[in-house]
């Protein structure tokens, strides 16, 4: 069964149709990344399904039945929000003293998460102390606190500096392992190769799963000559022609044959062929139309 279900989420900002018909399931063990320009509606995806931004329409459904109006819900699927939301006057251990009463958590599990994040050298000074990277590990400690079975982090990343960076990929690995499913939105495409299972992109709006964030190809090279021939008389829907290279750009390994054995037939000289494997920035760019 899903972990999270949501079908027909529609969000307006006035006359701006951000987000459109959203649909889409999450399921226990995912860890899945976020990816979109600029204001192209990742943090909107978030809060809307959290409940922190009225929707126009739209279903949202955790483990099956729990409604995002239901207390429960916000046990189960945490949010570390991408701008900072702590008490300067308040210390860690009362921040995660307060998450702790909110959802009647015995207090033992705050030491057990303390640990878990490595912030107990400053969790008993005031938040005022902190530097950018302490309050993220914070904001990170209060998001697994309640044992959640689903995270939301919204550009965890940023303002990290590199060791943060790999210490905090190693706490993420750590707790999917673990079994907590994970939504994580940055602009760095290198984590997220790194990182993360699935890699989902939004764009004008609309979300689009279906891109492998690394998958193969295949190029065939032929002559110049023919390149106007097989693109009117040959190819098809499986295949792209890179026409600088005179190249032939099949994406489907089981259609390779069949291409190769239709330019034998149509007597066309093949240059050579090869493996090639995309990277995602190939795939940020071919789907943002970046040249
Ligand atoms: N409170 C708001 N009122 C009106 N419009 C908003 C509001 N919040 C966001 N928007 C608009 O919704 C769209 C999506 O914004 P959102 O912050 O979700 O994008 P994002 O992908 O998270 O961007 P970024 O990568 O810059 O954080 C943008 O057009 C933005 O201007």
């Amino acid at each position: 069964m899903a972990l999270l279900t949501v079908e027909g989420l529609n969000k307006f900002y006035g006359k701006n149709h951000v987000l459109k018909s959203i649909t889409f399931d999450i399921h226990p063990g995912d860890l899945i990344g976020l990816v979109g320009p600029n204001g192209s509606g990742k943090s909107t995806l978030m809060r809307s399904v959290l409940n922190l931004e009225p929707i126009k329409e739209g279903t949202i459904r955790l483990l099956g039945e729990i409604k995002k109006e239901d207390t429960k819900f916000f046990k189960y699927l945490t949010f570390l929000p991408s701008e900072n939301h702590l008490y300067d006057h308040l210390t860690g251990r009362d921040h995660m003293a307060f998450i702790a009463n909110v959802h009647s958590l015995d207090r033992n599990c705050i030491n057990k998460v303390i640990d878990k994040v490595g912030i107990g050298g400053y969790v008993d000074q005031t938040v005022k102390s902190y530097s950018y990277g302490m309050r993220q590990r914070l904001l990170i400690a209060l998001s697994i606190l309640p044992e959640p079975k689903l995270i939301f982090m919204d550009e965890p990343f940023n303002g990290l500096d590199p060791t943060s960076v790999i210490e905090l990929k190693q706490l993420v690995r750590e707790l999917n392992q673990e079994g907590i499913t994970l939504m994580i939105s940055t602009h760095n495409l290198n984590i997220l190769q790194d990182l993360t299972n699935d890699i989902w992109f939004i764009k004008d709006g609309a979300l689009n799963k279906s891109y492998q964030k690394e998958s193969l190809v295949y190029l065939i090279e032929i002559d110049e000559s023919d390149v106007e021939y097989v693109k009117t008389e040959i190819a098809g829907s499986n295949i792209d022609i890179n026409e600088d290279k005179n190249t032939l750009i099949i994406k489907d390994k089981s259609q390779l044959n069949n291409y190769l054995q239709v330019l034998i037939r149509k007597n066309i000289n093949i240059k050579s062929v090869n493996e090639n494997r995309t990277s995602l920035e190939q795939t940020y760019k071919e789907i943002y139309e970046i040249s």
